[in-house]
């Protein structure tokens, strides 16, 4: 009998498409039984296909409701990842707040994320009270997180002077000094890599006194030219900086992984200069950039094939009549329709 072959349709706008799919990825997923195949978005999702599973990074209504309507006509298919659970990402405020809902025991490092207040107009930026809590430098970022280029606007607010030049809805975040170097855990399904980046420079007391604001953009976004190598960890002065524990970071991603019922996300990680065991996280990104994290084709083959070849066993076993609480036992780590995660299992570094 011929072996199933499974099928992926991708949908993603054309610079993600750009650096995800590469020859490599296609080849290797190609030779374990799961062909990659481009969703056109100028047609309708329901009239394409078939598919075992769609992977997707787009926003919107439409997106949403063409993604609804499929799942209608294919019950059986896998949507990675629920368009749900995408949305708490795009909005800086529920993005984050999932962590500080997470419990994790660790007897030597704890976690958080940095004071934060959100300011919806001029206003109350304006406004003493709303400011109480934070101290300055702070970073002003969009409220929205989008994808669009002014979503990752982002300015460094030394004092109340320059606040008439920042445009709400904004977050206002205490800048913490992390050595200049950031932690960027990438989670596929089970599998989390965590890599350092460079990151802002450490403010000095000097500087608050002199600067008012200065404007960045995705300061730890690697150029497309850019590799994380033995090179770039030189150039940046990486390669002193010490790595978080790993079983820390494990059981964080773990933690928001199911909390968030998602599979395809990264995380900003910086360490707290004042205590060299205080972790924050600053930022959750859906469908990162994964073709930067070395052997990126592997790890997304392996999930492929998990979540393809766990899904026929199930669909199999139950074909045979076999209970749907002991089939839970054997479901792959994707969302299913209500969004919910099935499976836990030891998450690999
Ligand atoms: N609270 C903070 N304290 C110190 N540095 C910070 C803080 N928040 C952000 N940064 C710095 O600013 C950068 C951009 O912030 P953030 O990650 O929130 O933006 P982003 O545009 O969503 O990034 P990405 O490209 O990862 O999506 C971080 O990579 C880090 O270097
Ligand atoms: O998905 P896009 O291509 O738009 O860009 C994403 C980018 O990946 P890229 O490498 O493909 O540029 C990610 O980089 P890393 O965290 O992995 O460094 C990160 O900056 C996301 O925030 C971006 O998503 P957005 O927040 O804009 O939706
Ligand atoms: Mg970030
Ligand atoms: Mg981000």
């Amino acid at each position: 009998m011929a072996e199933k072959r499974f099928s992926i349709g991708y949908a993603l706008a054309p610079k993600k498409q750009n650096s995800f799919i590469r020859d490599s990825l296609l080849t290797l997923a190609k030779s374990r039984g799961v062909d990659l195949i481009r969703v056109d978005t100028d047609r309708n999702l329901a009239d394409q296909g078939p598919f075992d599973c769609i992977l997707h990074k787009l926003y919107g209504f439409d997106w949403k409701q063409q993604l609804q309507q499929f799942k209608s006509h294919n019950p059986n298919a896998t949507i990675l990842d629920s368009p749900e659970a995408i949305e708490r990402l795009h909005n800086r405020i529920s993005m984050l707040q999932v962590v500080s809902e997470l419990k994790i025991e660790d007897p030597n490092e704890t976690f958080g994320i940095p004071k934060q207040i959100v300011i919806y107009d001029k206003e109350t930026l304006f406004d003493e009270q709303a400011w109480e809590t934070l101290k300055f430098p702070v970073i002003a970022k969009p409220l929205v997180a989008d994808g669009s280029a002014k979503s990752h606007k982002m300015a460094l607010v030394f004092n109340c002077d320059a606040l008439n030049k920042l445009k709400p809805p904004i977050v206002l975040q205490e800048f913490v000094n992390h050595g200049g170097v950031i932690f960027k855990v990438y989670v596929v399904g089970e599998h989390v890599q965590c890599v350092k980046r460079k990151s802002l420079p450490d403010v000095s007391e000097e500087k608050k006194s002199v600067e008012d604001l200065l404007s960045f953009s995705q300061v730890s976004n690697l150029a497309n030219h850019e590799k994380i190598d033995d090179k770039y960890y030189k150039l940046m002065h990486l390669d002193d900086t010490e790595m978080p524990p790993q079983s820390f970071i494990v059981d964080i991603a773990r933690g928001l992984r199911q909390a968030m019922k998602l599979n395809l996300f990264n995380f900003d990680v910086i360490r707290d200069a004042r205590y060299g065991n205080r972790y924050l996280i600053i930022d959750i990104n859906y469908f990162p950039g994964y073709a930067k994290m070395p052997g990126y084709e592997t790890v997304l083959t392996d999930f492929f094939c998990d979540i393809l070849y766990n899904k026929q066993q199930l669909e199999g076993e139950e074909g045979k009549g076999e209970s749907h609480h002991d089939l839970k036992k054997v479901a792959s780590n994707t969302c299913s329709d209500d969004g919910e995660t099935e499976k836990e299992e030891s998450v690999e570094v």
